[in-house]
């Protein structure tokens, strides 16, 4: 291959590299942008920016074609104001870290709010849990009261049990412990949503748009078991569609975690497996919101 082939190739390469990483970054964008609160200013953006775009270029004016130049930097500003908690969720996907806890840790964990949800459920008893991943609920902390305690089904309970002092609003939990009760989550603004969804699912779906956090909620009123992630909410599982969706989102594969995987397998000592719970579901066939 000569310098002109060399040359050609480059010159045909880089625009197609250049269009490659511009598709995907706009997709990956769009993709966390959808089905988020920010999602309708965002369209509404794009296509008053596309309507303006080809006014200006087919009327060729010359002011506005400068205008638009000069406060594009402006724009780039705003959008990371309007956008702060969807980019902030995005950037921790891009370069999540290993989770503080083991993937038995992780087991047990799911397996504790598998079995707290199946009891509240059974008693009807409203319950809201979020669980931590790589963004810090520093906002829920602070609206919360503190309880630092070993996560474990009758303690979650416990905590939910009608007219206690901290049975409203939602626990927290980090790695393996409750860390905090009655928090308060952002509740979701979405206009689309089922108008007989109450605050409560409102607040799991709002956690979930702005943060990677999983959360689950149990319905007071009817029992039903759902869970809310990245924006979208799952309602009316049952305990073992719960336990998958859990098992698949917290427990990544070991394949995934390069070498802090290689390193755990290596020196991780192995624990006995959690009791298996009954496998008898609550509410029957998911059904999609959002
Ligand atoms: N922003 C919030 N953060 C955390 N918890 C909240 C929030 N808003 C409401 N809750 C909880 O939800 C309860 C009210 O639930 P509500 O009946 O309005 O919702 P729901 O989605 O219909 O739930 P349910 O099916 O259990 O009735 C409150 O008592 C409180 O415990």
């Amino acid at each position: 291959m000569n310098v002109w082939d060399l040359s050609a190739l480059k010159a045909l390469g880089r625009p197609a590299l250049e269009i490659a990483i511009l598709t995907l970054v706009i997709y990956q964008a769009l993709r966390f942008v959808r089905g988020t609160r920010g999602w309708p200013v965002v369209l509404g953006f794009i296509l008053s920016l596309l309507t303006l775009g080809l006014i200006i270029y087919v009327l060729d004016l010359q002011v506005l074609r400068w205008l638009l130049g000069t406060f594009s930097a402006f724009m780039a500003v705003a959008v990371l104001v309007i956008f702060q908690p969807e980019l902030r969720r995005m950037l921790a996907e891009v370069g999540k870290l290993p989770l503080f806890a083991t993937p038995q840790e992780q087991r047990e964990i799911i397996e504790v709010i598998v079995r707290a949800c199946e009891r509240l459920s059974e008693c009807r008893i409203g319950g809201l849990i979020a669980i931590e991943q790589s963004i810090r609920l520093e906002d829920v902390v602070e609206s919360g009261i503190p309880v630092d305690c070993e996560a474990t089904p009758e303690m979650l309970e416990c905590i939910f049990f009608p007219n206690n002092a901290i049975h409203d609003g939602g626990v927290l939990i980090k790695g393996d412990r409750i860390s905090h009760a009655a928090c308060i989550f952002p509740l979701s603004r979405r206009q689309d949503l089922d108008p007989t969804l109450g605050t409560r699912h409102r607040a799991a779906l709002g956690l979930s748009e702005e943060t990677d956090a999983v959360v689950v909620v149990v319905s007071e009123e009817t029992g039903a078991i759902s869970y809310a992630y990245r924006g979208q909410l799952v309602r009316g599982v049952t305990v073992e569609a719960l336990r998958d969706f859990l098992t698949a989102t917290l427990i990544r594969p070991v394949r995934a975690r390069g070498w802090v995987a290689w390193l755990r397998q290596r020196f991780e000592r192995p624990r006995p497996a959690p009791a298996v719970l009954s496998r008898q579901s609550t509410v029957s066939g998911p059904t999609q919101s959002g």
